[in-house]
């Protein structure tokens, strides 16, 4: 039987675990901070809960304007928070019973690469939180050790005022003015939530927009929503400091600039978890930024151990490190796999609207990369989204510009995350702008401006 140590417990270590365990190997899952792993417990699931409640207090607000209304609203932050770490605890517990279900060992500790291999042989020490430390050996070893907010020299965390995006639940109340230093996606959907939360929002944003790496287009409808709202966005805004001031924070930016809040939110991205994981003695490579480098089957350089997740960087979503940790377990254990697709990948900011994307980009068209057509329909023109009140957004469509092949999409629009599907499929199942123009679509509904931007580029194909 195949002993298989999986270093980290999230969704590129338990999803592997789950595979592993599924092809008959004798599976072990070393986790230090719960089943699920940050994905769970700090990051993913709790932001989202969070994001659920200020849609909340969103639709209330708006409610006017489709005649009802609902009186003062208020937020009770402690209700609102406990409600977020009592989720993300189940989650864990429900993650952690699927894998004692399937057979997997979990130890609740750290661990690390013991030196390097002899032979097929490779020794993983544990340190458990209960009991000694000891040696498993494994023929496999997967590191899905995930990543930890960056942490600026001149910005340290006080978990009080200066915060992470994973201490802002344990707050008593909202802050009543709130800084948020970085404005990738993290930044831009705890802006987004907070403002729907009745905070005075202040976004830094380093670039001369928010989310520099998304669509523009798309990245631009969000913005024009949060400017709107009454969030203040400061383009190419850097911060060199942030301190605290009594009772507030002081953030100082490159250019001299000072602001003042009653709190800060750091949102400058993430570094690998690689500290003391024994890489160097055991001769495992890391690239750029200390991420693990990994090949399209989760290799890393040294036979037998894979890397999978946050930890090698290479597109940080649960999505992509589940499937690369389940791509690693079935090329370990001899199972036919594909390489990883990153082409493919679905993706959702969860901003109010929400701004979802598959495959070709408009950077990507723009560029030469893809020869592609595109059609773009404002939300306006839909007559569902007029009678939800919800007409900010658009979908865009890409297909090939004689084959009509749909290669890639974007959608703003509330719930995008549920509507980039049918874009998915399309994708992934080299459907034509015809084929998705042909499927008769609900009315009136959203979904209705996808099949309407398909058949639009139809319509060039006889241009
Ligand atoms: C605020 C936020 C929101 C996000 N929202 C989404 C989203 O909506 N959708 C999406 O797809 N992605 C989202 N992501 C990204 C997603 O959370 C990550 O891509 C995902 O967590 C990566 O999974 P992972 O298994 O690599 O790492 P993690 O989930 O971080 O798990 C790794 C685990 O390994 C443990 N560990 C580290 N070192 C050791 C050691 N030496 N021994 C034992 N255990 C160790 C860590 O404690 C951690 O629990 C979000 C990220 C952030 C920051
Ligand atoms: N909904 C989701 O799926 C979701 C949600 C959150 C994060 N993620 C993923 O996590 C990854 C990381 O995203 P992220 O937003 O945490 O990090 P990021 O690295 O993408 O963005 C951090 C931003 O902070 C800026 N920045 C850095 N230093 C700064 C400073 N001193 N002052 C002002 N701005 C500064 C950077 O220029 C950058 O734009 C992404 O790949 C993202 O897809 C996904």
């Amino acid at each position: 039987m195949t002993r298989i140590a999986i270093i980290g417990g999230g969704p590129a270590g338990y999803e592997a675990a789950l595979v592993a365990a599924q092809l008959g190997a004798d599976v072990t899952v070393i986790e230090e901070a719960g089943a699920g792993g940050e994905c769970v417990l700090s990051d993913c699931i709790p932001s989202k809960t969070f994001i659920a409640s200020s849609g909340v207090v969103t639709a209330a607000r708006h409610s006017a304007r489709l005649g009802v209304s609902t009186g003062d609203i208020t937020v009770d932050a402690s209700s609102v928070h406990s409600r977020v770490k009592q989720l993300a605890v189940a989650q864990s517990e429900d993650i952690h019973a699927k894998l004692v279900k399937a057979g997997v060992s979990f130890i609740a500790g750290r661990a690390a690469l013991a030196g390097a291999a002899d032979g097929h042989q490779h020794k993983v020490r544990v340190a458990p939180a209960e009991g000694d430390p000891h040696d498993i050996e494994a023929d496999v070893v997967l590191l899905a050790t995930g990543a930890t907010p960056r942490v600026l020299r001149d910005a340290q965390p006080d978990g009080e005022r200066i915060l992470t995006w994973r201490q802002v639940y344990d707050l008593d109340e909202l802050p009543t003015k709130l800084i948020v230093v970085g404005s990738g996606v993290t930044g831009a959907e705890f802006a987004g939530a907070y403002q729907a939360m009745g905070v005075e929002v202040t976004l830094l944003s380093s670039r001369e927009r928010v989310m520099p790496h998304e669509d523009a287009d798309a990245a631009m409808a969000i913005e024009n929503v949060f400017r709107e709202r009454g969030m203040e966005i400061l383009p190419k805004a850097r911060a060199a400091s942030v301190k605290r001031d009594g009772d507030g924070v002081r953030v100082e930016l490159t250019d001299g600039r000072v602001l003042e809040g009653s709190h800060a939110l750091m949102t400058v991205g993430s570094v690998p978890n690689t500290a003391d994981l024994g890489l160097a003695e055991a001769g495992v490579d890391r690239g750029p930024g200390g991420f693990i480098t990994v090949d399209r089957v989760s290799r890393t350089n040294v036979p037998g151990v894979y890397a999978a997740g946050d930890v090698t960087g290479v597109l940080m979503l649960a999505s992509v490190a589940a499937m690369q940790g389940r791509i690693a377990m079935w090329h370990a254990l001899g199972e036919a796999v594909q390489p990883l697709r990153l082409k493919k990948v679905a993706a959702n900011v969860f901003t109010d609207p929400e701004l979802a994307t598959v495959g070709a980009t408009q950077a990507d068209v723009d560029s030469g990369r893809v020869p592609a057509r595109a059609v773009m329909l404002p939300l306006e023109g839909n007559a569902r989204a007029k009678m939800n009140g919800d007409t900010d957004g658009f979908v865009k469509l890409f297909c090939r510009p004689a084959s009509g092949l749909v290669v890639g999409g974007v959608v703003v629009a509330p719930r995008a995350s549920e509507l980039i599907l049918p874009i998915a499929m399309a994708v992934e199942n080299h459907l034509t702008v015809s084929e998705l123009a042909q499927t008769i679509t609900i009315y009136p509904s959203l979904s209705g401006s996808l099949a309407e931007a398909a058949r639009q580029l139809m319509q060039h194909e006889f241009e």
